[in-house]
């Protein structure tokens, strides 16, 4: 299997380099940037030092079509509308890390990422890649649509409850923190050193571009789902994602009936792990891997339930769900070259 990583220099790109370097059925990776063509990776990241002698190559669509069956691109929002048709001109399959075609309607996404959208057939075409919940066999799939970091904790937390009916549409609140990965690699006022240690920011209040793809897919599940909150804070951490989210039950429910029906609707998804009752995840529990560990409470002086899940916004989040969906589309074991261990403490 030969591969090819478009936006190795960011921080998705670094991470699916430490996933593909020991992934069994990969045996070429090549390593491209728009910016740094002929430069060392290792010259923004020492600590590929020995890994990673090649330079980093241009972005020339046919040289990569000719050595390689795959690309990601992990590249701006924006950027991929435009890189995406060309590589797929070409015979490539390539899973997008960016949002550029996760949104259905074009004009949802012109509102929320106030950019131009990428060409409708692709749009129509892409396979919206939330590894555990897919309609569609990924084997024929040109072009996977990697979820966003926030959607992919939110929608596998919520998941089971929605299409089981057990939740009041309406009253869904979803309360979400990441790390400032989740920015990417360049600096910027919102994540500088001195402004984000020891603090804790909300961000993006009701502007979320994340919005309409959690809404987008409770709807195709549930169609009496409409707007739903959800707000996004940022905290001092590298990676991780934290989503509590909360919902009214339709009917009486107890905790074992919840419990055991997550363990049920996960119980063939080895990265979904479901905690014991009473015992709530943290992010660091989840650091450098694959998994999404799940919690469920239920309140029954409010009727209210609670949902908490974990993720790597890095892995889980992006590059490990991408490497997860690569598996996939070509009929490998979802879990190959994806088993870390979380690295903790
Ligand atoms: N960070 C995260 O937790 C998550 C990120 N994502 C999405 O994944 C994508 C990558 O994110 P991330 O790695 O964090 O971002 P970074 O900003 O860290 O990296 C983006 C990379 O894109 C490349 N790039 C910039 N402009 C262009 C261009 N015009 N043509 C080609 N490549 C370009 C740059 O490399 P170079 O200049 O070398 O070309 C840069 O290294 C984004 O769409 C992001 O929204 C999704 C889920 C989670
Ligand atoms: C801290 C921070 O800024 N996180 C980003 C995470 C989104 C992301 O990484 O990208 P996609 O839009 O491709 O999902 C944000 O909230 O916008």
């Amino acid at each position: 299997m030969k591969v090819a990583i478009i936006g190795s220099t960011g921080y998705g790109g670094v991470e699916l380099i430490r996933i593909l370097q020991q992934h069994p059925a990969v045996s070429l990776y090549t390593n491209h940037s728009s910016s740094q063509d002929g430069s060392l990776l290792t010259e923004g990241y020492p600590h590929l030092q020995s890994i990673i002698d090649q330079p980093l190559q241009a972005i020339d669509t046919k040289k990569i079509a000719s050595e390689a069956d795959l690309v990601f691109t992990a590249t701006p929002s924006g950027i991929s509308a435009k890189l995406v048709p060309e590589l797929l001109k070409e015979g490539l399959k390539v899973i997008d890390l960016s949002g550029d075609y996760r949104l259905k309607n074009s004009k949802d996404y012109e509102q929320w990422y106030n950019k131009e959208a990428g060409d409708e057939h692709w749009l129509h075409e892409a396979v919206y890649g939330l590894t555990e919940w897919l309609e569609t066999d990924l084997k024929d799939a040109k072009l996977v649509a990697n979820p966003g970091c926030y959607p992919t904790a939110a929608l596998l937390g919520l998941a089971p409850l929605i299409k089981d009916r057990l939740i009041d549409e309406k009253t869904i609140i979803i309360d979400a923190k990441t790390g400032v990965t989740g920015a990417g690699k360049n600096p910027s006022p919102m994540t500088h050193f001195s402004e984000m240690n020891d603090n804790l920011k909300i961000y993006k209040v009701n502007k979320h571009q994340h919005i309409p793809e959690i809404e987008q897919v409770l709807t195709s599940w549930d169609a009496a789902v409409g707007a739903i909150t959800f707000s996004t804070h940022l905290l001092p951490m590298t990676r991780g994602i934290m989503t509590t989210m909360y919902a009214n039950a339709t009917e009486e429910v107890n905790i074992d009936q919840l419990h055991n029906l997550y363990k049920e609707s996960y119980k063939d998804d080895y990265f979904v792990r479901i905690r014991e009752k009473g015992i709530f995840p943290s992010t660091k529990e989840v650091y450098g891997s694959n998994f999404c560990d799940i919690s469920i409470a239920y309140d029954e002086r409010t009727n209210r339930i609670m949902i908490v899940s974990v993720i790597d916004n890095l892995m889980k989040g992006a590059s490990g769900q991408a490497v997860q969906n690569m598996n996939k589309m070509l009929g490998m074991e979802e879990t190959m070259g994806l088993e870390f261990v979380p690295v903790f403490p």
